[in-house]
């Protein structure tokens, strides 16, 4: 199990319970590959930021088991959890989420500095190449575009070295260009510095950057597309939406 960078099994999600109860996972067994760009993708509603959130530790599965590498997240205590969400995941959000008053330097560096790990500084210098920021790097996130504030976060999420990072529609509040330029770092992460991605999407031109594509329906994992176009993945979404099954 050692090439998983993350995995659940019989991950059920069950939100309320009596006539409010849902079902949000139903059952899902998933690995993610080590050193691979997967995205997940499925109509409104199927599933995909629980299925995230409970494989990043953000949430807990009602039943079945959830590890990143070989911890099981479900023995942890809150604490344990926490440790593990800083050091060993990194996460990029539509929102950017990135601390106001610290200079983009000082953002990049916040993983490391929490987790009391010494600055790698070839890492993190490679990181800011990579990203473009190098001339940014005293400017605080209010004085950046958004696709300059994303990139910052890509680079956060990064410098910690984690196990897998996790994007929630990294690109939703990007224009095409800055939304291509992200999904394109997050490409380079993980063919160039051999990285693991797990990224929630709404666009199948924005799944087509990922090595394979995760499809769910009503909780359900239906089917997986290794090698995705941006018109594969639209005409495997429009079959769901007519039949709820893969065509
Ligand atoms: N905190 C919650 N309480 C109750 N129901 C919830 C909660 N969070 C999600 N759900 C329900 O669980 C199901 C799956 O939601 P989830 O947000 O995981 O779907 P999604 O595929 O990410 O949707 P979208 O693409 O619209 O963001 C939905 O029916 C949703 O209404």
């Amino acid at each position: 199990m050692s090439d998983l960078a993350a995995r659940v099994t019989g991950a059920v999600k069950i939100y309320g319970s009596g006539e409010a109860e849902v079902r949000a996972l139903d059952g899902v067994s998933l690995g993610f590959t080590a050193g691979r760009f997967t995205a997940i993708m499925g109509p409104s509603g199927s599933g995909k930021s629980t299925l995230m959130h409970c494989a990043a530790g953000l949430d807990t599965l009602t039943s079945g088991t959830a590890h990143i590498g070989g911890t099981e997240l479900g023995t942890l205590t809150d604490r344990q959890l926490t440790l593990l969400r800083r050091e060993r995941v990194g996460f990029v959000f539509q929102s950017f989420n990135l601390v106001p008053t610290l200079t983009v330097a000082e953002n990049i560096r916040l993983p490391r500095d929490l987790a009391g790990r010494r600055a790698d500084t070839e890492f993190t210098d490679a990181l800011i190449d990579v990203v473009g920021l190098r001339d940014r790097l005293h400017h605080r996130p209010g004085e950046l575009s958004g696709g300059q504030q994303q990139r910052v976060a890509v680079a956060r999420a990064f410098a910690g070295e984690p196990d897998v990072v996790f994007a929630d529609e990294p690109t939703g509040n990007l224009d095409s260009r800055s939304g291509e330029e992200v999904l394109r770092l997050l490409g380079d992460a993980v063919r160039q510095m051999n990285r693991t991605v797990v990224m929630v999407t709404h666009d199948p031109v924005a799944a087509a950057h990922a090595d394979e594509v995760v499809f769910l329906a009503d909780g359900r994992l239906v089917d997986r597309m290794a090698s995705p176009t941006p018109q594969g993945v639209l005409d495997r979404l429009k079959a769901f939406d007519t039949t709820g099954v893969p065509a």
